[in-house]
């Protein structure tokens, strides 16, 4: 079955406060995307790549595909003003049937085995959306402080958020909600049950300077071993 990775790359990193958005920063000598599009090239031979870029930034992102050999495995699409709007633009080049990545372009430590561990799982279940459980105490403040007194009743969702493509594609169809802030929630508006899968506490959606920091250490510590 065709492999898809749409790399969701088209926002605008304001969290990050920075002129440039996150997506092209440099982490050691490489763009955070290099990174991104590096685990998911090496994840499978037949994986293709849909990178949604803001189209403003195209150039860069031409600059950062040509730093591969597989030039020929990357496609580029402009993104929407929603990460549910630019998903929707790369589903848009989905033309078969397929097992679909959704990923963050900024989670640019997740792992090749995490990515073929939800490909796995979509080809058995039709769906992985991997999870790590909260390290942290969770109060519930909306209508009151609820505290949450079990942790594991709670999940910090990550990507790639894996489909197959005959279950996201037609959950794609439904017209945006805020509350769409993940696939998981698409497919499930759609009436799909979703199942989720171990994540890895190191795969970080770089979103504030400190994430920079500590993405940088990860790297330097993965090329020592
Ligand atoms: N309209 C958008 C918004 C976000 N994203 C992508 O979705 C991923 C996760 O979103 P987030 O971390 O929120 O990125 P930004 O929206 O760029 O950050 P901010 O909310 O701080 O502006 C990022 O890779 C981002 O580029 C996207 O493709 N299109
Ligand atoms: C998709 C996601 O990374 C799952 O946790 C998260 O919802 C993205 O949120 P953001 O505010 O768009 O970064």
């Amino acid at each position: 079955m065709k492999k898809y990775a749409i790399i969701v790359a088209g926002g605008a990193g304001t969290r990050m406060g920075y002129a440039t958005p996150k997506q092209f920063l440099l982490l050691k000598d490489k763009p955070v995307l290099w990174y991104t599009i590096d685990a998911f090239i090496r994840a499978f031979d037949d994986m293709q790549i849909i990178l949604v870029l803001p189209e403003a930034h195209f150039a860069k992102g031409r600059g950062i595909i040509a730093l591969f050999n597989y030039t020929d495995r990357i496609t580029m699409t402009n993104g929407g003003n929603t990460r549910f709007e630019s998903v929707k633009k790369g589903l848009a080049l989905v033309k078969e049937a397929s097992i679909v990545f959704v990923h963050d372009g900024v989670r640019c430590l997740v792992s090749v085995p995490l990515i073929q561990r939800c490909c796995n799982q979509a080809l058995l279940k039709g769906s992985a959306v991997p999870a790590v459980a909260a390290t942290d105490s969770i109060r519930i403040v909306k209508d009151g402080k609820h505290v949450v007194e079990d942790r594991l009743q709670v999940r910090i969702i990550q990507t790639p958020q894996t489909f197959l493509s005959s279950i996201i594609l037609p959950a794609f169809e439904q017209p945006y909600q805020e509350s769409f802030t993940d696939e998981a929630t698409v497919v499930e508006a759609a009436g799909n049950e979703v199942f989720l899968t171990d994540g890895e506490y190191d795969n970080i959606k770089i979103t504030r300077p400190v994430d920079l920091v500590v993405a940088e250490r990860m790297i330097e510590e993965r090329s020592s071993l």
